[in-house]
């Protein structure tokens, strides 16, 4: 060692606290599964992993020898000291041996979490990973059905296989898919008495290609799939998946985009696994998943979206990309020298609107410059517009199909992880990734990104040749630069130019911070 002290993946600031996430759950003599692999996980995703120790099991990567449940007062010692000194960002269930220990822990989760509810304090999120069997096949948990429920009262997420999900909802089959009828009644049954989110796996599904889990979270549902691994070295699947998921919610990520995460990590982990013993062998671990292909792609189960169309490219860098809501701002801005530009027309009357989307489209064709829509998007064909700029709730109601036949670029927002899986296998001309900082031009439901996940939105989107990337929210002269080195392509901005005191002044100075954008590398040759 060099006496470097290793950075967290999310923070250049080693000296401060990292997330602690609680890892309840058995030991595994073997170090492929258990406590072991979520240990290995928690740390190499950038937070700390305290460990209260529910069973200690004698294995290899061959056989379950023995499991030495621990005593429920060994259990409640254990929660206690931490209780008193490190407390939880997350906290993650694996095995619980048998019914005093489920019923311990249900108790004191209950009692410890009310706690946090009378100060009106959010409560950590409680994974649950239901682990019967381990891959042997030998049985690690015999619960009674009433400790099942009382667990289930203090869980929030739970990421059954769908042997478990069988258990779990007393179905006398196991479903062969995540999303087919069987499965479907069983979840039915389980949201009967359980309130949270559901992570179905389905690993063991019948798909000999693909590996595709089904997310539940209220109304909602998501098919989140990536190739299958048929390596033999898949200790500790189940374990990794919940305890990255753990340590995602624990670094503050939505729901959606710590199951994205999780899944990355565990395909990274999978295409880096090694043998140990003459069984299955161990996961690698290797930080911060970074490649395209080990994240999942996220779809809608009700609304897919079409992944086969190949959509036009820019034609020109990015750069600074102004975001305007009236067509005399395009008129005052296009002789400063914008590359790109976006009409965002909010509460206008439909004859106003097609009048200044049309004139936009003509003064943008004069002065050659990539003209993006906001939301319009059959005004954007009509006009032959250069590209339209979609939302998430957008791309399920426009006729993407006919947005790239015509010609058009498709720009498409996201906020996190989760909108990328959706939307990077779909190879929009640009990707936007916002908010960067909070911004008072539009309510937004998510939170700031800030520069640290821009850079790895950036890094990741880089692994996808051809779709650029633009940062936008509350970007001004203050931080420009420091948005420009992460390495987008372009930065859109709304009021640092249009409410600024002299808005062609402002323009003219952000451009300034912009010309490293005008320098595309060789890989984007092809396509800004
Ligand atoms: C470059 C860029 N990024 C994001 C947005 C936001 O678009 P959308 O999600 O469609 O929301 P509204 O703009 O309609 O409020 C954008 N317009 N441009
Ligand atoms: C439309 C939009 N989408 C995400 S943030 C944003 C507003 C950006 O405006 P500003 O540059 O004034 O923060």
């Amino acid at each position: 060692m060099n006496g470097q002290r290793l950075l967290n993946p999310h923070g250049d600031a080693p000296a401060e606290k990292l997330p602690l996430v609680w890892l309840i759950g058995g030991s595994d003599s073997g170090g492929g599964a258990g406590i072991q692999a979520d240990l290995r996980t928690v740390t190499a995703l950038g937070g700390h992993g305290c460990t209260v120790v529910t069973a200690i099991t004698a294995q290899n990567s061959v056989k379950l020898n023995a499991v030495f449940a621990v005593t429920p007062q060994q259990l409640l010692a254990q929660l206690d000291t931490l209780d008193a000194d490190l407390p939880p960002a997350a906290i993650k269930i694996g095995q619980l041996p048998d019914t005093s220990i489920a019923l311990a822990l249900a108790n004191w989760l209950a009692h410890w979490l009310s706690k946090f509810r009378s100060r009106a304090a959010e409560t950590p999120p409680v994974i649950w990973d239901p682990v019967i069997y381990a891959s042997s096949g030998a049985c690690l948990s015999e619960l009674s059905s009433d400790s099942i429920r009382q667990l289930l009262q203090v869980v929030d997420i739970l990421t059954p296989n769908l042997a478990e999900l069988s258990w779990l909802s007393q179905a006398d089959s196991i479903a062969t898919a995540v999303n087919n009828e069987q499965a479907l009644s069983q979840l039915k049954v389980l949201r009967q008495h359980f309130r949270g989110d559901i992570l179905l796996k389905g690993g063991h599904s019948d798909d000999p290609l693909r590996c595709t889990d089904l997310w539940c979270s209220g109304p909602q549902s998501s098919l989140i799939t990536a190739p299958r691994h048929n390596g033999e070295h898949n200790r500790g699947t189940g374990c990794t998946l919940a305890s990255a998921l753990a340590t995602a919610l624990a670094l503050g990520f939505t729901k959606p985009d710590a199951v994205t995460i999780a899944r990355a990590y565990l395909q990274q982990a999978l295409r880096l696994s090694y043998p140990t013993g003459n069984g299955a062998g161990s996961l690698g671990v290797a930080g911060w998943p970074r490649q395209q292909t080990d994240f999942p792609l996220w779809q809608d189960v009700t609304a897919p979206l079409p992944l086969q169309l190949k959509f036009a490219r820019l034609t020109q860098p990015i750069g600074l990309y102004p975001v305007v809501d009236d067509l005399q701002w395009l008129i005052r801005l296009l002789p400063l020298g914008v590359q790109t530009i976006q009409l965002r027309l909010k509460n206008k009357t439909a004859v106003e609107l097609e009048r200044q989307i049309q004139s936009a489209v003509e003064l943008c064709r004069d002065y050659q410059i990539q003209l993006f829509i906001n939301d319009h998007w059959q005004l954007a064909i009509k006009y032959q517009a250069f590209g339209v700029h979609l939302g998430q709730e957008d791309l399920a109601d426009a006729d993407l199909t006919a947005i790239a036949d015509k010609g058009l670029r498709l720009g498409v927002s996201t906020h996190g992880y989760a909108e990328l899986a959706r939307v990077l296998p779909l190879q929009p001309s640009y990707i936007a990734l916002g908010h960067i900082f909070p911004t008072n031009t539009k309510q937004m439901p998510s939170k700031p990104q800030g520069l640290k996940r821009l850079q790895h939105y950036v890094r990741l989107c880089a692994t996808v040749p051809g779709v650029p990337t633009v940062a936008i929210g509350g970007i001004d002269e203050r931080n420009i630069q420091a948005v420009v080195q992460t390495g987008v392509r372009g930065v859109a901005v709304v009021s640092a130019i249009v409410a600024a005191p002299q808005p062609e002044k402002a323009l003219q100075q952000l451009q300034q911070y912009c010309h490293a954008l005008q320098l595309p590398p060789g890989v984007e040759r092809d396509g800004y």
